[in-house]
């Protein structure tokens, strides 16, 4: 397993600038997303008017793509913002929600993949699919089978094997481990807590923090592991908290957690890898 270098970690947030993030993601989890970009020092601008997508890619930082709630004029959105992307250079996070559950999303999240985006992620189950190993998983959750230590292994052996071909994108695979790969390299991380699982937008929430530190300059297996990291352990905060008084009392500690937890310097000591 890769080393992290926890002690950079330390350092990221406050972050320095003000990245603005180009949000083309659903409108169920749309406002926490955008809340979220903030809490961290960024700054979020939700488009979906591919009218617009031209000028406000003259400005942005990063793109934050969420296959989430399908429509035909989401499908096509994620198209072209992945296509101005690829031709401008842009630094992308794509979240690959539900993909191969249907046609259209196996369609569309293949189509993103073949423009090279800095980073693609998923739970563990839709990773799966995107590496052609099986799932239970339905709908957009994740299957429990896919959190085994033989099913964590398959995957992990399956993506490094699709990142050969895709050298310049981290793969993430979320779940109770977290999986990051980079080429042959691998991290496995073990934070956060299993309400994280028990409402939406936990895993819209991180890939719009890994495009936040894509925005602010950090390169995308740093802004993975960073992520994964600080929103995990902003759950176990959250959980010694409020633990016991109920799954929304539990949310809502947990997105605060997400704008103090910088503030407090050792966090970075929580921090789980997996060797
Ligand atoms: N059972 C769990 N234990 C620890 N962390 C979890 C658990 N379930 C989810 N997480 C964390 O919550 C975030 C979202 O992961 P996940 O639930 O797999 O994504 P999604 O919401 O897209 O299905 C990740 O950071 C992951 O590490
Ligand atoms: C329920 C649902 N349906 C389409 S997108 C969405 C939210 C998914 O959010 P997350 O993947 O973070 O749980
Ligand atoms: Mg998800």
């Amino acid at each position: 397993m890769e080393k992290i270098d926890i002690k950079t970690f330390d350092s990221i947030l406050p972050l320095k600038n003000s990245p603005l993030i180009h949000c083309i993601t659903n409108d169920i989890t749309i406002e926490t997303v955008a809340n979220s970009i903030l809490y961290i020092g960024g700054k979020p601008i939700m488009s979906g008017d591919s009218r617009e997508f031209r000028s406000l890619f003259q400005t942005t930082d990063a793109l934050f793509l969420n296959m989430g709630r399908m429509s035909e004029t989401h499908e096509k959105n994620l198209k072209l913002a992945s296509q101005l992307a690829y031709q401008t250079k842009k630094p992308t996070v794509v979240d690959m929600v539900g993909y191969g559950i249907t046609q259209q999303r196996l369609d569309l999240g293949n189509e993103i993949i073949s423009t090279h985006p800095a980073i693609i992620k998923g739970n563990s189950s839709e990773m799966r699919r995107i590496v052609g190993l099986p799932t239970s998983a339905r709908g957009i959750d994740r299957s429990e089978q896919d959190n085994q230590d033989n099913t964590v292994f398959e995957l992990i052996h399956a993506l490094k094997m699709v990142a050969k071909q895709q050298p310049e994108t981290v793969f993430v695979a979320t779940g109770p481990i977290d999986i990051v790969v980079k080429g042959n390299q691998c991290v496995k991380l073990n934070n956060g807590v299993s309400l994280l699982d028990r409402f939406v937008g936990t895993g819209d929430i991180v890939g719009a923090l890994m495009a936040t530190l894509l925005g602010a300059g950090y390169d995308a297996w740093t802004s993975s592991l960073f992520s994964l990291s600080y929103l995990n352990i902003a759950g176990e905060q959250a959980f010694s908290k409020a633990k016991g008084h109920g799954i929304e009392n539990f949310r809502q500690t947990f997105l605060n957690e997400l704008s103090v937890l910088s503030s407090h310097k050792d966090w970075v000591n929580d921090i789980r890898p997996v060797s």
